[in-house]
């Protein structure tokens, strides 16, 4: 087992140990658990991402529950050993749980929490930013600008697309998918189109309503449509936005074939999960066609970018900081505390704990 790391201590005399793997913004969370006998240990080891032996370091002998972060591996190996602790519950500090072996918790008999609702709108915000500054080149011409190159205005200097009219498409019309596109039908005006798994009426009946509303205004009305495939929606969009769950039927779903299906002037937003994309393909498909643009929040093998990536100019690269805005942050470390506290401590029954 690794040494033990570097920790900071709340609430010492706490009757229950709770342990964060990762200090989180606001004092919020840190209240909730402090104020409900918590001893709360947060890890203070420099290290970005943990190990799993790091994490059995920091379970050690008695854990009663433990926030984690989506960087780390949490299956069998953590679930069992807090199991052994003594401990019932862990949160990520995510809505996306695809580094959490649910399944392996369960046979733990360890409650699982994850995050949603307070990041949609911050994660639609940035999933926006990254189409707009995709489609008007904003990362290429600022680089441009800095580099001293600008002699003056030119009719064909960083031309881009124009996002009103055109079509969105949304794969993953949950919370932020649908959140995004209200975004961009409210904000430009564009058509959407769509596909999940499942109806997303709400945003349905939004569109609607708002392309009457346009249409009693003397403006074009917008429309929707709930696309029976993905390769619909890739052949006729514009600007395309991944919003799905990363799971085994989201794995590698754009590859090279449904690229080829793409518009040659596409905009492609990923602020889901990396190996939604096949980052491989993606390089190659940005190579052949340099008028297909990327904004991208995540990547197949964070924290890397696969080999090419880096150079492609009509690619917009950020470091999966989509949910980073104060609030959220926040949000996200007062629901992870809240579940730790809500699923385990049973004895806080009763208990206001907000
Ligand atoms: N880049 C970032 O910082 C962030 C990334 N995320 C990612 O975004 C994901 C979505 O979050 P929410 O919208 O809150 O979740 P959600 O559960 O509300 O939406 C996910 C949608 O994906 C759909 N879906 C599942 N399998 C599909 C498939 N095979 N094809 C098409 N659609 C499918 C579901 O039906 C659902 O409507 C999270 O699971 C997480 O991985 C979330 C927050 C921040
Ligand atoms: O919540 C998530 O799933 C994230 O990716 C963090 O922002």
């Amino acid at each position: 087992m690794a040494k033990p790391i570097s920790m900071e201590v709340w609430n010492p005399s706490g009757k229950y140990r709770v342990v964060s793997t990762k200090s989180m913004p606001g004092a919020r969370w840190i209240r909730l658990l402090t104020d409900n006998d918590c001893r709360l240990e947060i890890c203070t080891d420099p290290k970005t991402i943990l190990s799993v032996d790091d994490i059995l370091a920091l379970i050690g002998d008695r854990c009663d529950g433990i926030i984690g972060q989506l960087t780390e591996d949490w299956g069998e190996v953590l679930f069992s050993a807090l199991k052994r602790a003594g401990g019932t519950a862990f949160s990520n500090m995510a809505v996306g749980y695809n580094n959490v072996d649910v399944e392996a918790a369960n046979r733990n008999g360890i409650a699982v929490g994850n995050t949603p609702g307070v990041l949609t709108e911050t994660t639609a915000e940035l999933a926006a930013s990254l189409t707009l500054s995709a489609a008007r080149r904003i990362v290429e011409a600022d680089q441009f600008m800095r580099a001293g190159l600008y002699e003056g205005w030119l009719p064909h200097l960083f031309v881009g697309n124009l996002l009103k009219g055109q079509t969105v498409g949304v794969i993953g019309a949950g919370r932020i998918g649908s959140a995004y596109a209200r975004m961009m039908i409210e904000g430009f005006k564009m058509n959407l189109i769509y596909y999940d798994l499942y109806q997303a009426t709400r945003l349905e009946k939004f569109v609607t309503a708002y392309g009457q509303f346009l249409k009693a205004n003397g403006e074009q009305p917008v429309t929707w449509k709930r696309a029976a495939t993905m390769e619909d929606v890739l052949r006729e969009a514009d600007v395309i936005s991944l919003h799905p769950v990363l799971d085994k039927t989201t794995y590698h779903l754009i590859n090279p074939e449904r690229l080829a299906i793409m518009k040659k002037e596409a905009v492609l937003v990923n602020a889901s999960r990396g190996p939604v994309i096949d980052e491989l393909a993606l390089v190659e498909h940005l190579k052949a066609n340099p008028m297909f643009r990327v904004g991208l929040d995540v990547f197949e093998d964070e924290p890397y970018m696969k080999p090419g990536l880096a150079d492609m100019k009509n690619a917009v690269v950020v470091p999966h900081i989509a949910s980073a805005s104060k609030w959220t942050r926040e949000g996200m470390a007062t629901l992870a505390a809240l579940n730790v506290l809500a699923c385990h401590l049973q004895s806080f029954r009763g208990q206001q704990l907000i």
